[in-house]
Parts: structure tokens; C-alpha cells; sequence
């Protein structure tokens, strides 16, 4: 079975279009399974502010205490899964919301508790759970939330949550889809970057921001195993004749295919 793994990021939940889902239908019907994973951070920002709740990033990950947990998972299970379950159910594909942490979905470990609270690293993926639903005809997707050993929910960035979700799968490729068109360097769309390059573009500055994330989460997926990881657009075409377009990342110099 063909799966691919799609990383919806919070940044084009909004804005996701025709070409996009024209694109899935296309990938579904060269017989991919999507399992898709979603993110929510505009969401959240938008929903602490309105709760005058501060905000605190530590490398790109949201410093959450117990409170802001709480709006965490009422912003991703409640608002930005459900809104995207809705666009997708309207654009006639056949899905199911899952929450990360429901029947060890996404078994998860803080990170540093110390320094960013309920933030974890997914430790295990409920695998059997996620291909039952796939086997049985659905794409699920999923909100990037874990469950600790002591019961507690964990932030997970979704990045990092799309990229063990895609390893613990072997996926055959995760998808980063964002609201660019792939990774711009000197302000053009890069087709394919290695390892070296990627950590070129880091150190100098030319990859910044929300992109860090998907650049460490797509060489951590390459490098277990999952044969491409891609940065997409949610705003055009994606995948048209057999052919992605994007930015490929791969784990070692030489792995391009
Ligand atoms: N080299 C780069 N190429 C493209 N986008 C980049 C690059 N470096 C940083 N970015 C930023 O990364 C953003 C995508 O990350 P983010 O906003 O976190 O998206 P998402 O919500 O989809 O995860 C882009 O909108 C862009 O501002
Ligand atoms: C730990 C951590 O930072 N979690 C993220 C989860 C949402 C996410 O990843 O959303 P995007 O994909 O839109 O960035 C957060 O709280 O914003």
C-alpha cells in the first residue's frame, strides 16, 4: 500500500484550493493513501490573544504551559481539525478526524519540561489504528497532539508529528504542504536540496522561520527510511502526470532520485 503522509500546515488551512484538491483526487486515484496530519499555529496565536494569554517560542516550538495546553487542543481538536475535515468532506473525499492522543495514536515524551512545559516528541505511533482507517477507505486526519506515559496531552509541532507519523509508517513520502510554493532560495523556487545545502541555507540564514521545522522534520524522515519529503504548495497544483512539484529534500548527498 502507497502512503503518503500530508502535512497540512496552519499557515494555508485558510487558503487551500482547487489545484490542491484537484491533485489529491489525481494522487488517490494513481493509487496513493493519503494520511493526513494538520497544524494550527495562526489558530492558536489568534485564540491566546483573545484570552490575553502571553506567547513564548523556543526554536520554533510553542513554550506551553498547562493552561495553554488546554486552548492548544481546543484550538487543533476543536477548530483547525474540524475545519479541515469540513473543506474536505465538502470537496467530496471520505475522511476521519482523529485526535493524537486518543487510544495511544501518537504515544509522546516531553521534550524538556523544564523548559517548554506539556511539549513532546512522538515515542510511538499507533500504526494499526491509522491503517485500519485507511484500509478501510478513509483519510484520516489527524491533530498533532500526544499522550504521555503520566496521561498528559503533549503539544507536538506538526512537522515533527507528520514526519514519525510518516517513518513509523513507511510512508513513501511525507509532504509538508505550506503556503509557498517549495523552499526559495535568493527568492527562487529550489527543485531539489541535499543535506549539505540544507544546512548551508540554515547557517547563513536563507532558511528561517516556520520552514526550520520542515526542513529537520523532512531530512529526519528521508534519513528513517521514507523515500522522499517534499515542501508543496496548498495553493497550486502538487502533483499532475506522475509528477510533484516542490522542493525534494533528501538525507544524504547522492540520495536524489
Ligand atoms: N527559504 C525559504 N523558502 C520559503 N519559505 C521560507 C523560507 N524560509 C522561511 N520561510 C518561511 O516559512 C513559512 C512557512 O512556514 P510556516 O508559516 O510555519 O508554515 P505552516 O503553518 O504551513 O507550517 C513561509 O511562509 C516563509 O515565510
Ligand atoms: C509545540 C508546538 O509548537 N506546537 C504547535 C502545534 C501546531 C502547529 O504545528 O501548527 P503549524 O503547522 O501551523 O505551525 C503550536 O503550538 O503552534
Amino acid at each position: 500500500m502507497k502512503t503518503v503522509v500530508m502535512k497540512c500546515g496552519g499557515s494555508v488551512l485558510d487558503e487551500l484550493d482547487d489545484p490542491f484538491f484537484i491533485s489529491l483526487k489525481e494522487l488517490m486515484n494513481d493509487g496513493y493513501f493519503p494520511v493526513i496530519v494538520h497544524g494550527g499555529g495562526p489558530a492558536i496565536n489568534s485564540m491566546l490573544e483573545f484570552y490575553n494569554m502571553t506567547q513564548n517560542f523556543k526554536n520554533g516550538l510553542r513554550v506551553t504551559c498547562e493552561k495553554t495546553m488546554e486552548i492548544v487542543e481546543m484550538v487543533l481538536s476543536g477548530q483547525t481539525n474540524r475545519q479541515l475535515c469540513g473543506i474536505l468532506t465538502k470537496q467530496g473525499f471520505n475522511v476521519l478526524g482523529m485526535n493524537g492522543s486518543d487510544s495511544l495514536c501518537l504515544q509522546a515524551d516531553y521534550i524538556d519540561k523544564h523548559e517548554l512545559g506539556f511539549v513532546g516528541k512522538v515515542t510511538n505511533v499507533n500504526t494499526d489504528l491509522i491503517m485500519m482507517v485507511v484500509e478501510s477507505g478513509y483519510i484520516p486526519v489527524i491533530t498533532p497532539i500526544g499522550i504521555a506515559e503520566d496521561g498528559s496531552k503533549l503539544n507536538i509541532n506538526g512537522d515533527y508529528a507528520a514526519a514519525s507519523i510518516a517513518k513509523a509508517l513507511h510512508a513513501e513520502r511525507c509532504a509538508f504542504v505550506t503556503n509557498v510554493d517549495g523552499i526559495m532560495i535568493d527568492g527562487k523556487l529550489v527543485s531539489e536540496l541535499t543535506a549539505l545545502e540544507i544546512e548551508n541555507y540554515l547557517s547563513d540564514g536563507s532558511i528561517y522561520g516556520g520552514m526550520v521545522p520542515k526542513v529537520n522534520s523532512a531530512l529526519a524522515a528521508t534519513a528513517a527510511g521514507v523515500e522522499k519529503a517534499m515542501i508543496i504548495s496548498g495553493k497550486k497544483p502538487f502533483y499532475k502526470n506522475n509528477c510533484w512539484h516542490g522542493t525534494v529534500v533528501a538525507a544524504k548527498e547522492g540520495m536524489l532520485k
